[in-house]
């Protein structure tokens, strides 16, 4: 089922949380909203689903406008960031729900029912577990239950919420990669709301990068990663540096006056060395040095201008270095974008 979003405005009071919005989605994709908090994923995402009403604009779902169709007529699964299980029923009960609560008419055979639930946990590896309660599940295994839960209906649209957000680290890079198989198992239509960019980065087949009510660009995670459109979606996906001027450096592209070029570059394409080996290398002195796991974030004041810029280095590259504290280095970086004129990022 493909969905289209077209000129979706919504107004809370003086709010604007959706500022026209425009999207489409083929069939099949899974597609990731990420963005700040407050910038209106959980507002669109409700609007898909006819949970909420747009002041003005449409959702198409196969090109047929849907919006006097009711929730229940859209055919959408949920999946939200607090599994909504109901606790007092088996693992079993709570995916078969769906089912069991249709009309008599269209309702399936209690074997039928049977059979669905248990190849759904199957899918969700948890065939193991139909007998147990909510309470005696994971975190992870409960929003797994979720999905079975939502998938039990056959939705032509699944809208998940944050699903992972509740979960450690850990068990949400695990469930991640979990949905992203699944995916591609089943192939429904998905749209996830997330605020993690990894997340997006990692399992999106096209991601829609939000601020403030409006989509700042929507393509695959390559291409909003590698050709971000503006320093917004630049700096939502990965530190980022600003240098107030051009930087001289050969790949940076050349449009717009200098004096109203902003350079960004990511953390991990500032490279640091101990003498320069060419006019591009700027002088800066190390002000902090943070030990993150497997990289290292080095703080740094550039000697020309006073910034502050940080660079994101491997611990491997950081110990052959050996960098300190308060010592004068040369920072070069790798990657330069330039966008004309600044952007409050
Ligand atoms: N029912 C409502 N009444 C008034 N304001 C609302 C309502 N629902 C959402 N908003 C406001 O609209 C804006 C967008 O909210 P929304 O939940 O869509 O953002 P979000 O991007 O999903 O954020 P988060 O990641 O924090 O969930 C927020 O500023 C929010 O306070």
């Amino acid at each position: 089922m493909s969905i289209e979003v077209e000129n979706i405005h919504k107004q809370f009071g003086s709010f604007t949380a959706l500022n026209d919005v425009t999207l489409s989605i083929p069939s099949g994709e899974l597609v990731a909203l990420l963005g700040p908090s407050g910038s209106g994923k959980t507002t669109l995402l409700r609007i898909i689903a006819g949970l909420e009403r747009a002041d003005s604009g449409r959702i198409l779902f196969n090109g047929e406008d849907t919006t006097e169709h009711h929730v229940r007529e859209r055919k959408v699964g949920f999946v939200f960031q607090h599994y909504a299980l109901f606790k007092h029923m088996t693992v079993f009960d709570n995916v078969a729900f769906g089912l069991n609560v249709r009309p008599r008419g269209t309702r399936p055979s209690k074997s039928e029912i049977n059979a669905k639930v248990m190849d759904l946990l199957r899918l969700v590896q948890l065939e193991g577990l139909a007998q147990r309660y909510p309470a005696q599940l994971s975190g992870g295994q409960r929003q797994r239950i979720a999905l079975a839960r939502a998938l039990a209906v056959e939705p032509q649209v699944l809208l998940l919420d944050e699903p992972f957000g509740a979960l450690d680290a850990q068990v949400r890079a695990e469930l991640r990669r979990w949905l992203r198989k699944l995916h591609d198992e089943i192939h429904v239509t998905s749209v996830f709301v997330t605020h993690d960019q990894e997340e997006a980065l990692e399992v999106a087949d096209r991601i829609v990068v939000m601020n403030k009510g409006r989509i700042e660009q929507a393509g695959t995670p390559d291409l909003v990663y590698d050709h971000p459109a503006n320093p917004f979606v630049l700096n939502f996906l990965g530190n980022v540096n600003l240098f107030h001027g051009r930087l001289n450096q050969p790949g940076a592209d050349q449009h717009g006056a200098d004096e109203n070029a902003v350079s960004y570059v990511r953390s991990h394409d500032i490279e640091i060395e101990r003498s320069p080996q060419d006019s591009t290398a700027l002088k800066a002195e190390i002000r902090h040095i943070q030990k993150l796991g497997p990289s290292v974030r080095v703080t740094l004041a550039i000697d020309a201008t006073g910034e502050f810029i940080e660079a994101e280095l491997t611990r491997d590259v950081f110990k052959n270095l050996g960098l300190q504290q308060s010592e004068q280095v040369y920072v070069r970086p790798r990657q330069v974008r330039v966008f004309v004129e600044d952007y409050q990022i």
